[in-house]
């Protein structure tokens, strides 16, 4: 792999139980951007996860019974390993993924900063005493982690949906059995490089990579003594696993798909939506769950906003994302790419206009997908219900604030929406009519570790960031001492 010089961090195989595991089976991690092979990595699946459950499970109890303030020092050491890092990670990130090497960039400094902020969580997990209903009681309330964590995360961000995780279970006291996807696990696996340099115990933090995600899934939401599982991705796989984790009861977090409404209403600042827009559709090549779906525009100002939509757009340089200055690299796959071009052309075939394109330029020989605006969408049309996952922006005309929140909630996400007005009480009545959890109000980027980041409906629960995110790997734990008035 070109450009990655701690040469230590291109790690291979699974870390389990502070070792690396190595197999005769192996599967083959390749550039999004032009096909090349980057690394064969060796195969991991249900005996290597179950291992990896077995040493979490022995890590968990002795980290626990660390002083909070001893966790918080060694995530901290993680954090300033992770950025001193920055560079490699970044690079490596770009090769398996395909974002510029800006935004992953970003990703790292990103993910490392939810390990920051629940380093300085970890040694405020306060309890409670409640006044007793008799002289006789103590009502005493403690917190306590979980347990042992599984997590299975998507191939988007490779690091910080991973990290995003791993961060409060470990300053809450859990132990943490990752699976990253099989088509980025060289990020997470130099993240366990990391951990295991700063001196995280053996076993604490395992990453198990393997392209039989059924199986590796069936013991991170089915053995026992895993007692909470968190999971980033689509909708669909989110309800398979959910329903897996139902037999033992467990804890859950689900991250999951989205389909946000950008709505732009006739007083907005249309430069300001129009940057906000750029920013929300294309990151990722609009791979990303809060990325803009479905531009709403209220009618007013809808040719005003195209074609200024339209001149930022020719304004976006596609290529690869080890290249500076591009803005928009490959999709992952060739079928992420044949996706966008069927929900595309349906809904060409449905009515929807293109209003302008960005030409593929032959030289680009990866998953590459032209950065496109559809004009007279109709929100019933394929490209407004499902998530585009690509660098595509469907503009829907509207009239009044009624027809903007129907056309917003018509849908069964409610991950991020984004509102653009100045009018202050609009902006109150359409930010609590919104059926989302997170809204962005004149700001295209919502994301931080200090924030409650998840949804509603079919997008999932759990909060991830802020000061609710370590709820999500405590248990609550009420003492009644009796006999008190003796
Ligand atoms: N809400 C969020 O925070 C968030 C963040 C990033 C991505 N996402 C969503 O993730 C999706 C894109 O990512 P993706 O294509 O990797 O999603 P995906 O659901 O296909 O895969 C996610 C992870 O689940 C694994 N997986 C797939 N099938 C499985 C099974 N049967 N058992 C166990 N594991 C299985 C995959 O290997 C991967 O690691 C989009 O829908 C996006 O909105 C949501
Ligand atoms: O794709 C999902 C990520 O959560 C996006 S963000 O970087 O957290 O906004």
């Amino acid at each position: 792999m070109q450009g990655i010089q701690d040469r230590a961090l291109i790690r291979t195989g699974s870390f389990i139980d502070g070792q690396w595991h190595q197999a005769p089976q192996t599967f083959t991690v390749t550039n999004p951007a032009n096909g090349e092979a980057l690394a064969e990595l060796a195969q991991a699946g249900r005996a290597e996860t179950e291992q990896a459950v077995e040493a979490a499970y022995r890590a968990q109890k002795a980290w626990a019974a660390k002083p909070a303030a001893e966790r918080a020092r060694l995530l901290m050491a993680w954090h300033d390993a992770m950025l001193a890092a920055q560079e490699d990670l970044a690079g490596m990130l770009t090769l398996e993924q395909g974002k510029p090497l800006a935004e992953a960039r970003g990703e790292i400094a990103y993910g490392a900063s939810y390990v920051k902020w629940f380093a300085e969580e970890a040694v405020r997990v306060y309890g409670d005493t409640i006044p007793a209903p008799s002289a006789d009681k103590r009502l005493l309330v403690v917190k306590q982690p979980v347990g042992v964590v599984g997590s299975i995360t998507p191939w988007n961000f490779p690091n910080a949906m991973m990290v995003r995780k791993a961060a409060p279970a470990l300053a809450a006291g859990c132990a943490f059995v990752a699976k990253p996807a099989s088509e980025t696990p060289l990020s997470a696996l130099a993240v366990a490089e990391l951990a295991q340099r700063v001196g995280l115990p053996d076993g604490l933090f395992n990453v198990v990579v393997g392209t039989d995600s059924q199986a590796i899934g069936e013991v991170l939401t089915g053995h026992p003594k895993i007692r909470k599982f968190s999971f980033t991705g689509s909708t669909g796989v989110g309800r398979r696993l959910l329903a897996q984790c139902a037999e033992g009861i467990k804890r859950t977090s689900m991250e999951l798909g989205g389909n946000a409404p950008f709505i732009v209403m006739a007083d907005a600042d249309l430069d300001a939506a129009v940057a906000g827009l750029m920013a929300s559709k294309f990151r990722n090549a609009g791979q990303t769950c809060v990325c803009t779906n479905r531009v709403l525009v209220e009618r007013p100002v809808y040719q005003a906003f195209t074609d200024k939509l339209v001149a930022a757009l020719e304004q976006l340089t596609l290529g690869d994302g080890t290249q500076e200055g591009v803005q928009v690299g490959p999709l992952i796959t060739a079928k992420a790419v044949a996706k966008v071009e069927q929900l595309v052309a349906d809904s060409l075939a449905q009515g929807a206009q293109l209003r302008a394109s960005l030409p593929l330029p032959s030289s680009l020989a990866g998953h590459f997908c032209a950065p496109r605006v559809l004009t007279e969408v109709g929100n019933a049309m394929p490209i407004a219900q499902e998530e585009i996952f690509g660098p595509v922006a469907a503009l829907i005309p509207f009239e009044g604030e009624a027809e903007a929140i129907a056309l917003a909630n018509d849908s069964e996400y409610g991950l991020a929406a984004y509102l653009y007005s100045r009018d202050i009480g609009q902006v109150f009545r359409l930010s609590e009519a919104l059926e989302y959890g997170m809204v962005g109000i004149n700001e295209g980027i919502l994301s931080n570790a200090a924030a409650p980041f998840g949804g509603v409906k079919a997008s999932g629960h759990g909060r991830e960031g802020s000061k609710y995110g370590l709820d999500d790997y405590l248990d609550i734990k009420y003492l009644c001492l009796g006999g008190m008035d003796k």
